[in-house]
């Protein structure tokens, strides 16, 4: 099939799919999307980026999913938003691409921030920009200098709190996405929020299309100072999680 043709369906397809959540994706922004996600399909071919290489799949598991943040990322105040451990870019890219807002996607392994530098300059996204660093470390030297920290698959709910405190300037908020969680990884992350600065904001519980599982959307707002000296030791969050 003509290549033009085939990008013009997936478009298309991932539109239906927005529509069905009430998402504005217009025809550009889906294009860039699906454009970001073949080239993470294609760089996937050398280096391990992802599972899901599958069109359908990827338009629900990485797009949608991380579009789906986008009513609790556009609630936070116009800011710098930041990725923990953006992996691929999800759900970094399409959140940069779908607000415009500067952002910076983080992670640790040093050819997957490569890897995403690459798809950044290939989708000509201004204002985006990435770091190869433990976040923890990256905290030290840009406190409060986000509005907006979101994470997808990284961390439980407590290390996550924890990480994104020092990154969000006062009235910012963290936006988590997440399968079901655990009751008890609830509880553990409301004792983390509080003692990270946070107060509980909102909860959304919703199906993905065709199956493909439950997402459960949190936000933390940071409206207080942290009651303990953050970032602490690298790893340490990890290791020994608050609210545990
Ligand atoms: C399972 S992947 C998820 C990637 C992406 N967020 C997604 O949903 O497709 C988790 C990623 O988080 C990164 N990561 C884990 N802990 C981190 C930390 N403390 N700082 C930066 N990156 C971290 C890992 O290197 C990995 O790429």
């Amino acid at each position: 099939m003509d290549e033009m043709v085939h990008v013009d369906e997936l478009v298309a397809e991932l539109r239906s799919y927005c529509d069905a959540y009430e998402l504005d994706v217009d025809r550009e922004l889906a294009r860039r999307c699906v454009e970001h996600f073949l080239l993470v399909v294609e760089t996937n071919k050398t280096m391990n980026l992802t599972r899901i290489t599958n069109e359908h799949d990827g338009l629900i598991l990485h797009i949608l999913d991380s579009l789906l943040l986008l009513p609790e990322v556009r609630s936070t105040p116009y800011g710098t938003l930041l990725d923990i451990g953006t992996g691929a870019g999800y759900p970094g890219i399409p959140l940069s691409l779908a607000t415009g807002r500067p952002s910076v996607l983080i992670d640790s392994v040093a050819k997957k921030v490569k890897a995403v530098a690459g798809f950044i300059d290939e989708l000509q996204i201004a204002d985006a920009q990435v770091s190869s660093e433990r976040v923890e470390t990256y905290a030290r030297e840009h406190r409060a200098s986000c509005t907006c920290v979101v994470a997808r698959a990284v961390a439980g709910l407590p290390v996550l709190i924890e990480y994104a405190s020092p990154l969000l300037a006062q009235g910012g908020s963290l936006v988590v996405t997440k399968g079901v969680p655990s009751d008890e990884e609830i509880s553990a992350g409301l004792h983390a929020a509080s003692l990270c600065g946070f107060e509980f904001g909102t909860v959304r519980h919703l199906t993905l299309p065709d199956d493909l599982g439950e997402r459960t959307i949190l936000r933390f707002d940071k409206l207080h100072e942290a009651k303990l000296g953050l970032p602490r030791k690298v790893g340490v969050a990890k290791k020994h999680p608050l609210g545990a």
